[in-house]
C-alpha cells in the first residue's frame, strides 16, 4: 500500500523521546525552550512559541489580537476546517474569500471586495505548503490596517521571494504565523504548533496564554531559591506541548532542509511523468515561490468522476485524498452569509485529487502512482 503520507521518524527521535522520559522533566520545560529557540532561527523569526497544535496557535493569535463578537475575520472556505472554526470560536465571523485555480491559495484580487469597516483581520493559508502571494497581500492589509496571520500549517520549510530576497515562511511576512507538526505535516511532533512573530508584546502575550496566564511559570518557580508566588493575569488557557514533542521537534528540524530536497524530488518526477497528460493540471510554483510540497495537487480532466478515480487508484494499493474540503459547505458554515462565490473553491475540491508524496517515497513508488494516474486519464 503506498499511503498519502508518511512521516519520517527513526532513532534519533525515539533516542531524543527516551531521553527527556529518563530526565523526569516531561511538561513544557527545557525542550520547549530549545525548540522555539531553534525554529525562530530557522525561519528567522524574533519570538517563536510552542504550543499544543495549530489550531490552538490560531485560537491563540486571533485572541492576542483581541478578536471577538462583532468583528470580521477574512479567510478562506478552502482550507482544513479549523481555520474558520478558529474564528467561529471567537464569536467573529469569518468572511471567505475564493482561492485562485493555479496556486490553490486565496485569490488576492477578490480580496478587497470582501473587507469592511468590520474586518480585524485576515488569516491567509499557504495551502499545501504552497506560499501566496504575500507581497500582494501585504500591500492591501497594511492600505487597509488589517492584521494578517499566516495559517502555515502545512509550510514549514517553504520560502517566499519579497523585495528581491528569498526567505522562509515564517519570519513572519505577516505579523504572526502558525505552524502545525501534525504527522501529516513535512516534519512533526505527533500534534504540535508554533507562533512566530516580530512583536515582542504579541510573544508575550502567547506565551502568558498558553499556560493559563499564570505570571511566573512552573519553570522558573521549580528551580527558585526563593519562594515565589504567581498571579493569573489574564482568562488563559492549557495549550502547552511537553518537552518529549519537542525533543522529537528539534531532531525533525535537523532534518527539515533534508526534507524539503526529497519531497521537491518526488514532486519533479511527477512533473516529468505526468507532464504531457492531456487534460490534467498540474500544480506548479510561481516565479516567487519554492513550496516544501506537503501535498501535490492535481486537478482531474473534466470528463473523469473524482471518486471513481480514487477509487481505482485505491484498488490498485495507492492512497489519494480528494482536493482540499471547503468549509461553507460544511453544516456549520451553511447558514453564513456569503460575500462572493466561491467557484474556484469548489471546483478544486471536486476536481482535484492528492497524490501520495513523502520524503522516503522511492523513485519505483511515484512512477507506480504515475502510471496508474496516466492510466486513468487515457481510459
Ligand atoms: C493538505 C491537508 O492535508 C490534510 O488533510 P487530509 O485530507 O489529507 O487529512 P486526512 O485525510 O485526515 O489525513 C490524515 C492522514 O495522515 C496520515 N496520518 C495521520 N497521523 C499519522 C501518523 O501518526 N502516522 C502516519 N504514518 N500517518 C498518519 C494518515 O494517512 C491519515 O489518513 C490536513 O493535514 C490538512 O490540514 C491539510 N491542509
Ligand atoms: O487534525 C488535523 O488533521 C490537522 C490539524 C492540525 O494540523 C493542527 O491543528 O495542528
Amino acid at each position: 500500500m503506498i499511503p498519502i503520507a508518511a512521516p519520517l521518524l527513526a532513532d534519533e527521535e525515539a533516542d531524543a523521546a527516551r531521553a527527556v522520559v529518563l530526565s523526569g522533566w516531561v511538561s513544557q520545560g527545557p525542550q520547549v525552550a530549545a525548540f522555539e529557540r531553534e525554529f525562530a532561527a530557522l525561519v528567522g523569526a524574533p519570538h517563536a512559541c510552542a504550543v499544543s497544535n495549530c489550531t490552538t496557535a490560531l485560537q491563540l493569535a486571533l485572541t492576542a489580537l483581541d478578536i471577538g463578537p462583532g468583528d470580521e475575520v477574512i479567510t478562506v472556505s478552502h482550507s482544513f476546517i479549523a481555520t474558520a472554526n478558529v474564528i467561529r470560536h471567537q464569536g467573529a465571523t469569518p468572511v471567505f474569500v475564493d482561492i485562485e485555480p493555479e496556486t490553490y491559495n486565496l485569490d488576492c484580487a477578490r480580496l478587497e471586495e470582501a473587507v469592511t469597516e468590520r474586518t480585524r483581520a485576515i488569516i491567509v493559508v499557504h495551502q499545501m505548503g504552497m506560499p501566496c502571494d504575500m507581497a500582494a497581500l501585504m500591500a492591501i492589509a497594511r492600505r487597509r490596517g488589517i492584521a494578517v496571520i499566516e495559517d502555515a500549517a502545512c509550510a514549514a520549510g517553504s520560502q517566499i521571494r519579497m523585495n528581491g530576497e528569498w526567505a522562509p515562511i515564517g519570519a513572519p511576512h505577516g505579523d504572526i504565523a502558525c505552524f502545525s507538526f501534525h504527522p501529516r505535516k513535512v516534519i512533526t511532533t505527533g500534534e504540535g504548533g508554533m507562533l512566530t512573530t516580530a512583536n515582542a508584546e504579541l510573544d508575550r502575550k502567547f506565551k502568558l496564554l498558553r499556560q493559563h496566564g499564570m505570571s511566573v511559570p512552573d519553570t522558573v518557580r521549580h528551580s527558585s531559591s526563593s519562594v515565589i508566588f504567581e498571579e493569573y493575569v489574564v482568562v488563559g488557557y492549557n495549550y502547552r506541548m511537553t518537552d518529549m514533542q519537542a525533543a522529537i521537534g528539534r531532531r525533525q528540524l535537523e532534518r527539515l532542509p533534508d526534507l524539503v530536497a526529497r519531497r521537491r524530488a518526488v514532486a519533479a518526477r511527477y512533473a516529468e511523468q505526468l507532464g504531457n497528460l492531456e487534460g490534467l493540471r498540474l500544480p506548479s510554483e510561481p516565479a516567487w515561490a519554492r513550496s516544501n510540497w506537503q501535498s501535490y495537487c492535481v486537478r482531474l480532466p473534466d470528463r473523469l468522476d473524482q471518486r471513481v478515480v480514487m477509487q481505482h487508484l485505491l484498488d490498485k494499493g495507492i492512497a489519494t485524498r480528494r482536493g482540499i474540503m471547503c468549509a461553507h459547505r460544511e453544516q456549520p458554515y451553511a447558514g453564513l452569509n456569503r460575500r462572493q462565490e466561491l467557484r474556484q473553491s469548489e471546483l478544486a475540491q471536486d476536481r482535484s485529487i492528492l497524490l501520495p508524496i513523502y520524503a522516503q517515497m522511492s523513485a519505483e513508488d511515484s512512477a507506480r502512482v504515475s502510471a496508474a494516474v496516466r492510466a486513468e486519464v487515457e481510459r
